[in-house]
């Protein structure tokens, strides 16, 4: 069979913690990654943050929804065209405003027809509406990216990557497998609350936007009360593959109100390694290492528990010379490569889905021109 050829693709990620825009260039054929190139961060503004969350859990054509597009449309221009002389394709994925697989389907919000025709390249994006249209969650799309990872740092045993953003999602996957959707590859999901309810609750009782290093819980005691009720959630029972929304969990923060400040962060977080432990009995079979990706890795108090809570060793992603802060933008760059390759994006161990399927919709910088007369 002829290689493909290896391109720079250039990937964005807008994260469900609303702090702003990563980049990431990756050298790939779409199977096996080639090279990591540059990347760049670009934060939203207050102004821009408030536009995005006021239109969180909106559909298209809901109210406010525009603005947000439009909040999120600019600041990928003017990040990405900093990287684009260096790229062949874009893979954007925007930002997620609702999640209800199951409902009304999966929004990110952001037109890849505007970003082609401001870049002059062809663009790849709405990654997730096919998967769910064919039976899929839509989520988590990272693992098919993590398993080229764990080919590029030359794994020869099960291991998993735990990404730790506002939720939290985990991919076991078999780096001697052929390909990310063959049988006993890969299995993901996401595992439920991460960051998300220690960042609300810095928010809600100290001003702050997040628990620096995990030192406030890690002066306080988790009340083990209130996370065996967490886990007695039905999200806990269900068989992966799933996944969910920021706010599926809305109710945690109402769980910790009768406890001093440092014991609720200590609880939350204790939830949050909970969460990732439940998740590991799904695990196929047991992983060499759990690399750990995300800003959640920054949390020493999170990192601590899950160790006592795993059976491998518990590692950033850095410790196996990948970047924490940019593998999801890199996962839309090498995914965008699948998509223009027709290689599936997600399969039925990843997402749910009946079959592999490749998701995206490629806008050309010609077409965006037209379209836009
Ligand atoms: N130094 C730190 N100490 C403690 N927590 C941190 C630190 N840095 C980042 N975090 C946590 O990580 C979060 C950001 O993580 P990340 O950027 O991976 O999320 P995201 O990509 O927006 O989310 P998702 O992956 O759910 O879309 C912050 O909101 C914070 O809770
Ligand atoms: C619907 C949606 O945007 N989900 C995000 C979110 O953030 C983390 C987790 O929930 C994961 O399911 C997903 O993002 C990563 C990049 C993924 O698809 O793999």
């Amino acid at each position: 069979m002829m290689k493909a050829k290896a391109v720079w693709a250039l990937g964005a990620m807008s994260g469900t913690s609303l702090d702003g825009v990563d980049a990431a260039l990756v050298k790939t054929d779409g199977e096996r990654i080639h090279a990591f190139g540059r990347t760049a961060y670009r934060s939203y503004s207050d102004t821009e943050r408030g536009v995005i969350r006021a239109a969180l859990g909106r559909w298209p054509g809901e109210a406010g929804v525009g603005e947000a597009a439009e909040v999120v449309e600019t600041a990928h221009a003017g990040l990405l065209s900093t990287l684009a002389g260096e790229t062949e394709v874009v893979g954007f994925h925007g930002q997620t405003l609702a999640h209800d697989p199951g409902g009304r389907g999966t929004h990110q919000a952001g037109d890849g027809a505007v970003l082609a025709e401001v870049l002059g390249l062809p663009v790849v994006w709405d990654f997730r509406s096919t998967d769910v249209e064919m039976g899929g969650q839509g989520a988590p799309l990272a693992p098919f990216f993590h398993f080229a990872c764990a080919k590029w740092i030359g794994a020869t045993q099960p291991l998993a990557f735990l990404n730790l953003g506002g939720v939290g999602n985990l991919t076991w996957l078999d780096p001697t497998a052929p390909a990310p959707d063959a049988p006993g590859a890969c299995l993901a999901f996401d595992t439920g609350p991460a960051n998300a309810p220690v960042n609300d609750l810095m928010q809600a009782r100290r001003g702050l936007a997040l628990d620096e290093g995990g030192a406030l819980a890690a002066g306080g005691k988790p009340d083990e009360a209130v996370v065996a009720r967490f886990l007695d959630h039905r999200y806990f029972r269900r068989m992966p593959p799933k996944s969910l929304d920021r706010n599926d969990f809305h109710g945690l923060l109402a769980a910790v109100e009768h406890l001093a400040d440092a014991d609720a962060a200590a609880t939350l977080t204790a939830a949050a390694a909970a969460a990732v432990a439940r998740g590991a009995e799904h695990f196929p079979a047991p992983v060499s290492r759990l690399l750990v990706t995300g800003g959640g890795r920054h949390n020493e108090t999170l990192m601590a528990m899950l160790a006592r809570l795993m059976d491998c060793p518990v590692e950033p992603v850095e410790a196996a010379g990948l970047d924490g802060d940019m593998l999801e933008a890199q996962a839309f760059a090498h995914l965008a490569v699948r998509v223009m390759r027709g290689l599936p994006t997600s399969c039925a161990t990843t997402t749910g889905v009946a079959a592999a399927v490749g998701g995206g919709r490629v806008s050309r910088p010609d077409a965006a021109a037209s379209a836009t007369g």
